[in-house]
């Protein structure tokens, strides 16, 4: 696939679906209004406030509890099809558990459902995108804890009652690799616990979760709402680092560890964890001379449970990192440095990036990535639900995003029209610039900007929102439109 051929000119297929996606704690301020509960984020940066780069936090972040019609008129002038927000658990649930259900939260996310519908763009809701109520982790230990799976079904039994007659594509988790990776295993985000075993129990009550809320909405809901239920993967391509056979085994094993994880239990034949990351983590905990293996195991009736439990399959892709084996000592260690998976991944520092040191420029993963995804699971309905990049912000003529947004929107064009990949739609990360985790409003992703220094928190448009709303248009990614008032930008400096 290294070729660029940009001679051919692709178009969307008719039916592909556009979108722009956020999530509650990234954009929705109002941390403690109408009666919402406090979570792990709204915890972590009041009390340990050096835990984000700029030390700020959600607690404002956009506003956008308070601008319901504003960015619905936004959206609709952008001219996508859907929106992808999720759906605060804190706002909905105070304590996480349906001891109170808030009338506040109901009546928030009503309005802007309404609101959406009302200028014809779908809800595309994730119920969890990394926001756990703060009692969830402090009385019951957080996803390490399998009662959690019983939580979230109550909650999700929630969302389709209050939602589910107008809101028809939902997607239970997002990311839940780096849920439980960076926030179990790994002190990135919030709870910041780290534990050898803590990602793996994560990941075992999660999986149960999901499954659990996709059989309700079978059970319940499905016959009168006929919604689908999916979960959101994000899949970082790992690429061998060179071509010799320990750096090819080291990537294959990225990529089950970081996709497979969740992928293969849901969307596989045999269902259940990799095969590799059995025999990986069975192998590194006889080696430490544990009574048993860090993974927990399913039963067979819970392989069954969570076997075919999704719709379709949410993509989140950034970027593309390149393996080695962990005894490889001649490279520095990687964010991506699992030991079990005995894999190091590093980005490629030559290539163009942003201001995201993870996030490289490598458009050809993207088609790399979706193609393994088809020979995995058999060509599942794939729906790109996040995909962008970041810069220093402020930055309205942003030539990095809109290079960015043709380069791999052509590559996905590519993986539908070449490869027959099964992508139904996409949605940019992010509508607008918001609070980008532990590095604050450092990092900026939208393609409206957001000043964070005014109380009104005004969006303006940057270069990308344009072109982006040009490509909704015109069904094509197209090298030489730029809108009024902006100055041209060259093509990006990645070979063609
Ligand atoms: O910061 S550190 O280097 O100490 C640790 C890495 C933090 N990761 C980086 C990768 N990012 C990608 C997928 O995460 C997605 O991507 C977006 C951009 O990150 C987020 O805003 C979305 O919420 C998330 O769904 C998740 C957070």
């Amino acid at each position: 696939y290294e070729s660029f051929s940009y001679c051919k000119e692709y178009t969307f297929p008719n039916n592909f679906k556009f979108g722009v996606a956020t999530a509650a704690y990234q954009v929705e301020g109002a941390w403690n209004t109408g009666g919402k509960g406090e979570n792990i984020w709204d915890h972590m940066t009041h009390t340990n406030p050096s835990s984000i780069l700029d030390r700020s936090n959600g607690d404002i972040a956009c506003d956008s509890y308070h601008k319901i019609k504003e960015d619905v008129r936004l959206l609709k002038n952008l001219g996508v099809d859907f929106y992808r927000f999720s759906i605060s658990w804190s706002r909905i649930l105070p304590s996480g558990k349906t001891d109170h259900i808030n009338p506040d939260g109901i009546r928030y996310y009503n309005e802007l459902i309404d609101e959406l519908l009302a200028n014809d763009i779908k809800p595309f809701v994730t119920m969890h995108h990394y926001d756990l109520p703060q009692p969830l982790q402090e009385e019951e230990g957080g996803f390490l804890n399998l009662k959690l799976a019983d939580y979230f079904e109550d909650y999700a039994d929630v969302l389709y009652k209050n939602f589910g007659d107008r809101v028809r594509d939902w997607t239970t988790f997002n990311q839940p690799t780096l849920i439980c990776f960076l926030g179990y295993s790994g002190e990135f985000i919030a709870p910041m616990i780290t534990r050898k075993d803590g990602g793996y129990l994560c990941g075992h009550t999660l999986l149960i979760a999901h499954a659990k809320a996709y059989h309700l909405y079978n059970k319940r809901y499905r016959a009168s709402q006929k919604g689908r239920i999916g979960i959101v993967q994000n899949i970082f391509w790992f690429e061998p680092r060179t071509n010799n056979i320990e750096d090819l085994q080291a990537a294959e094993a990225a990529n089950e560890f970081n996709f497979g994880w969740f992928a293969n239990p849901i969307f596989s034949k045999e269902g259940d964890y990799p095969q590799i990351m059995k025999e990986n983590i069975e192998y590194a905990s006889k080696q430490e001379a544990l009574p048993k293996s860090r993974l927990p195991e399913f039963t067979q009736e819970e392989i069954e449970l969570i076997k075919g439990s999704a719709d379709f399959l949410g993509v989140n892709h950034y970027t593309t990192f390149y393996c080695s084996p962990v005894e490889d000592k001649s490279i520095e260690i990687g964010l991506f440095y699992i030991p079990d998976m005995n894999t190091n991944c590093i980005v490629d520092k030559t290539a163009e990036g942003s201001s995201s040191s993870w996030l490289k420029v490598k458009p050809t993963g993207f088609r790399k990535a979706l193609n393994w995804i088809k020979q995995q699971y058999d060509n599942p309905e794939v729906i790109i639900l996040e995909n962008g990049i970041s810069d220093a912000g402020n930055l309205l003529n942003d030539c990095l995003r809109v290079n960015y947004y043709n380069l791999y929107l052509t590559e996905m064009l590519k993986a539908i029209h070449e490869d027959g990949c099964n992508v139904s739609g996409y949605a940019a990360w992010s509508f607008m610039d918001n609070f980008e985790w532990r590095s604050g409003y450092t990092q900026k992703f939208g393609l409206y900007s957001v000043d964070f220094d005014d109380p009104a928190r005004p969006r303006t448009p940057k270069m990308s929102a344009f072109v982006f709303k040009n490509i909704i248009r015109e069904r094509k990614i197209n090298w030489t439109y730029t809108p009024d008032g902006f100055r041209p930008c060259e093509r990006s400096k990645i070979k063609e």
